[in-house]
């Protein structure tokens, strides 16, 4: 089986995903148009000629400012609606959607505005393709964990519908630990708790993550190779990082994708995971993350497969809803 083939049969789980990443360039001057919002740009193309990211801060300034187009219920739907398709035909199961709230909240767009039109997404995409959700809420680590207690006032009325919480936007300057009683209080209230670390930020981010905010998953975690005894301990407690690997060299965390360190990760035995990020602004969707990143580093058909089952267990999911997704996945070669 062609190696294209054979990554959108496996079936896999997309964990590291943010919806307002997904903002393709054409979508985003229809929604502008359509709402009154003025772009920064003046074309489709000249927007996409934009994205030549120095870091991850050159890449926010932007994605924040296309961010502004989002004013309606519908427009989140759209939004979401197109991503669905794109993660389907990539033989994506399951996609955890994670949404900066702040963002929108910031420009007067009502929470439930935002939440309700993804979550009808969700449903729509569930009966549509079969695919599984699952909504998390992002705080914006560059603004203060008093501003991220109002972002979690905004959202309790509506915790039926959220599974759980990260922590994403600048990392350098802003440790896991500025968060500590926030995400001390998302535990207690039942809600499942990822965090992003170790994409710019130093390993000890990584290991605040998970000793401070008790984070179930790390989302990139790829500065962990520059310290052993944190990858004996994410090999041994088996925390599974979300890689991005076409984010990464987008935001020159390594300078190419055969550069990568996702096959030492996965070759020193973490539960490494493969995802998008913000594909709309990274130049490929799940499945060609997999597969250029199996090009350039030489991964087998057992290693993809390690990678999709991977994405399957760290989902948060029950056993019975993997259990389908598992059998699949075991019958296919690798
Ligand atoms: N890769 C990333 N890192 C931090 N915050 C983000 N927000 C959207 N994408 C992000
Ligand atoms: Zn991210």
């Amino acid at each position: 089986m062609e190696l294209d083939t054979y990554v959108r049969a496996l079936p896999k789980a997309e964990l590291h995903l943010h919806i307002e990443g997904t903002l393709e360039p054409e979508l985003m001057f229809r929604l502008a148009a359509r709402n009154g919002v003025a772009l920064p740009w003046a074309s489709v193309e000249e927007t996409r000629a934009a994205y030549d990211f120095t870091d991850l801060q050159s890449f926010l300034d932007l994605y924040y400012a296309g961010a502004a187009a989002l004013v309606h219920e519908h427009d989140f739907f759209d939004l979401a609606m197109a991503y669905f398709a794109r993660a389907h035909a990539d033989g994506v199961v399951h996609a955890e959607l994670f949404f900066d709230p702040q963002t929108h909240t910031a420009r007067g767009i009502a929470f439930d505005t935002v939440l309700s039109g993804l979550e009808r997404a969700c449903r729509d995409a569930h009966a549509r393709y079969g695919i599984g959700s699952r909504l998390i809420l992002c705080f914006l680590r560059h603004l203060s964990e008093e501003e991220g207690f109002a972002a979690l006032a905004q959202a309790m009325p509506h915790l039926g519908r959220i599974h759980g919480v990260g922590l994403d936007s600048s990392e350098k300057g802003h440790p896991p630990s500025k968060f500590a009683r926030l995400f001390a209080r998302c535990r207690e209230l039942g809600l499942h708790v990822v965090a992003h670390a170790g994409e710019e930020g130093p390993p000890a981010y990584i290991a605040e993550a998970l000793d401070v905010l008790k984070a179930e998953r790390i989302d990139h975690g790829v500065r962990a190779a520059e310290d052993p005894a944190l990858m004996q301990r994410l090999a041994h407690t088996q925390v599974p990082l979300t890689v991005c690997p076409l984010s990464n060299v987008r935001l020159r965390v390594f300078p190419t994708l055969a550069q990568h360190n996702l096959k030492t990760l996965l070759d020193a035995g973490l539960k490494v995971t493969i995802n998008s990020d913000d594909p709309a602004y990274f130049g490929g969707y799940v499945a060609k993350n997999y597969i250029d990143t199996a090009k350039a580093l030489g991964l087998t058909k057992a290693d993809l497969k390690r990678i999709a089952r991977n994405s399957l267990e760290a989902a948060f999911v029950d056993d019975a809803a993997r259990a389908p997704w598992l059998a699949r996945l075991e019958s296919l070669p690798g």
